[in-house]
């Protein structure tokens, strides 16, 4: 594993308040890290360090083995994608142009341009012949996130940060948001610190979970070890007690954790389901044991709900 992002003593202060204060962490290349915690912890102002939209008071943030105040602020911009919630898109440019942005900032020509607009729409969902030339007050909020989110991307950042970027969207789209961006990650790799409210979508995205209050970053840890140890009380009461045990399955995927295949069972479930879902699936059915199949109905192992109960138990 390669360091993306490293963070040694990150502070910020406005005045006699430090709204960031000493925060060390590292994020791996083709990793997502999701930063959590109360309103007011800081966790934009963090982010916000990385791409020196906001100066660092002392510390040292590195990207890509680089410390940040050696290169160019607009060259970083460039280099390092941004999204933030309500998108921020131009309104009097169209969906093409707003999408275009950078790659024409870093003067690539033409064709290349066009090629990645319409790529990006379609990654999206967004059908090009009827969108492109759209301008952002004609899309609806959770088109013009999508649009916010495509622009990020467009210049194939190996760097993405994202400020609450679903935080407007339905549940279903903001679902249907999450596992296009989680597809796009695993596609081209990238690395991506993602700043959220929601503790499920923290939970569904990150490859590791940083908690922060009051400035201060309590704990930086895969999701796993925040549910199981959390290090401080107030990462436990911010990521909910009453339901870890589903939190927890649902980091685990079925494929992983499923018992040989027995013959003869009448129900079966898709081994790309993770824990919880397989439980709430088996619990609606009525089925105390279910055959696991793999993306062919082919049956590849089966799955009891005894043991769905004894792999949600901590440790
Ligand atoms: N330009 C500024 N001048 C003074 N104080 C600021 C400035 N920008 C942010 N702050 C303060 O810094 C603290 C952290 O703000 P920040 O936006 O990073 O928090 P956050 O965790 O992202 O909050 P939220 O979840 O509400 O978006 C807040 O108390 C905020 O009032």
């Amino acid at each position: 594993m390669t360091t993306m992002i490293e963070l040694k003593g990150v502070t910020k202060r406005y005045g006699n308040a430090t709204v960031v204060d000493n925060v060390s962490m590292s994020m791996e290349k083709g990793t997502i890290t999701v930063v959590v915690g109360t309103s007011g912890s800081g966790k934009s102002t963090l982010m916000r360090m990385i791409n020196r939209l906001v100066p660092i008071s002392s510390g040292q943030i590195s990207v890509d083995g680089k410390d940040v105040m050696s290169v160019p602020a607009t060259e970083l911009r460039r280099r390092i994608g941004y999204a933030i919630q309500g998108h921020g898109l131009f309104p009097h440019r169209t969906v093409a142009q707003n999408i275009a942005t950078v790659p024409q900032l870093l003067g690539w020509d033409r064709a290349r341009i066009d090629r990645r607009v319409e790529e990006l729409l379609n990654l999206f969902h967004l059908d090009p012949g009827t969108f492109a030339a759209k301008y952002p007050s004609q899309l609806s909020g959770g088109q013009q996130q999508r649009v916010g989110v495509a622009r990020a991307l467009a210049a194939e950042p190996e760097l993405l940060l994202m400020d609450e970027p679903f935080g407007a969207l339905d549940p279903v789209i903001r679902g249907k948001a999450q596992d296009d961006l989680l597809a796009i990650q695993k596609q081209f790799g990238t690395t991506i610190m993602l700043v959220t409210h929601d503790m499920d979508e923290a939970f569904h995205l990150g490859d590791q979970i940083a908690v922060m209050s009051e400035g201060k970053l309590l704990q930086c840890s895969e999701p796993g070890k925040i549910l199981t140890e959390p290090a401080d009380p107030f990462v436990q009461q911010l990521t909910g007690t009453s339901d870890r045990a589903l939190k927890l399955m649902s980091l685990l995927p079925l494929k992983e954790s499923m018992q040989p295949p027995r013959p003869g069972l009448g129900y079966s479930l898709p081994q790309t389901l993770n824990l919880r879902d397989a439980l709430a699936e088996m619990i609606w059915q009525g089925a105390d044991e279910a055959a696991v199949e793999d993306d062919s109905k082919v049956p590849v192992g089966s799955i009891s709900m005894q043991h769905l109960i004894e792999l949600g138990r901590k440790a």
